[in-house]
């Protein structure tokens, strides 16, 4: 079978106009797919109104018991719910999920080295049959943020980290494509002119281009779960934006492709 994963961020789902046209597009999206959505703006957003202010390193969120409450809120209840309930209105059968949902994804809450993280888990298993059953029957999983570790704790999750995962491990039986959508063209060499895409990137670029600081910030972790996803046995793996994600599926040049190695360092 052949699975589209396709990720949206913050910076479209925080934008309703950006949303419904991203909706729309997924909804022409052809064959079997899955939607996973983070939100982080948004429950940044409802944090601060309650007086909880955020804290990120290295693109993760620290998650103290009351970010955890807010995040599920946010990501699980009211994200999750207005996007299934958009896909339904474009036709489209859609059940929303977390992790903890059929044991979709359980993870472990990750261990504290320099930094605790508090309620942030890391990703050990995926329920593929679940996934497999339900897109046998035409039902679209949307899937958020949220994890479980089987042991009754919930654990906030990467979504870059849940699509590469979920990617992953359907490819063991499956061919599988990874779409990175978020609001610039791709990954670019400018990240303020949207005309500066790289139309390929692979590991050699990234480690060049990461120290002289072109790629930086929430790039760094989606292009990380990229690469891991490519080289455990992922087809396709794309980063660009939501508006030309139909392009991307027909093969068109609008985003940036992830490259395996393509030269041996002598
Ligand atoms: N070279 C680059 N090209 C594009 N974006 C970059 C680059 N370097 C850093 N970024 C930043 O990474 C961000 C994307 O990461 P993130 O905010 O985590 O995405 P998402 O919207 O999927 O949550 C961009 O909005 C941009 O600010
Ligand atoms: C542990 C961790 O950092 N979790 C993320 C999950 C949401 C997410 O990934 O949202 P975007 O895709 O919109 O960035 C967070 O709480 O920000």
């Amino acid at each position: 079978m052949n699975i589209s994963i396709i990720k949206i961020g913050g910076n479209v789902i925080d934008f309703p106009a950006k949303l419904e046209e991203f909706l729309f597009l997924f909804s022409r999206f052809p064959g079997k797919k899955i939607l996973v959505h983070g939100g982080g703006i948004m429950a940044t957003k409802f944090g601060e109104s309650l007086g909880v202010m955020p804290e990120m390193v290295d693109g993760r969120r620290i998650t103290d018991k009351e970010t955890l409450d807010i995040v599920t809120m946010v990501y699980a209840g009211l994200i999750n719910k207005q996007v299934v309930a958009k896909l339904q209105g474009l036709k489209q059968n859609a059940i929303g999920m977390t992790g903890a949902d059929g044991n979709l994804i359980r993870s472990d809450k990750r261990p504290v080295k320099t930094i605790d993280y508090g309620f942030v888990g890391d990703i050990k298993e995926v329920n593929v049959d679940l996934i497999q059953m339900l897109l046998d029957k035409d039902i679209i999983p949307v899937v958020c943020a949220i994890t479980h570790d089987k042991k009754g704790q919930l654990l906030n999750t990467n979504a870059d980290s849940i699509a590469s995962e979920l990617a992953t491990n359907l490819s063991k039986n499956h061919k599988v494509n990874l779409y990175y959508c978020f609001n610039k063209s791709g990954v670019l060499i400018d990240e303020h002119n949207d005309n500066s895409i790289i139309p390929m990137i692979n590991e050699e670029i990234y480690a060049e281009l990461k120290k002289e600081n072109v790629i930086h910030s929430g790039m760094i972790p989606k292009l990380d779960n990229a690469f891991a996803a490519l080289n455990k046995g992922v087809n396709f793996v794309w980063i660009g934006k939501a508006e030309n994600l139909l392009l991307a599926a027909k093969g068109k040049l609008s985003g940036t492709t992830i490259e395996k190695h393509r030269y041996d360092l002598y």
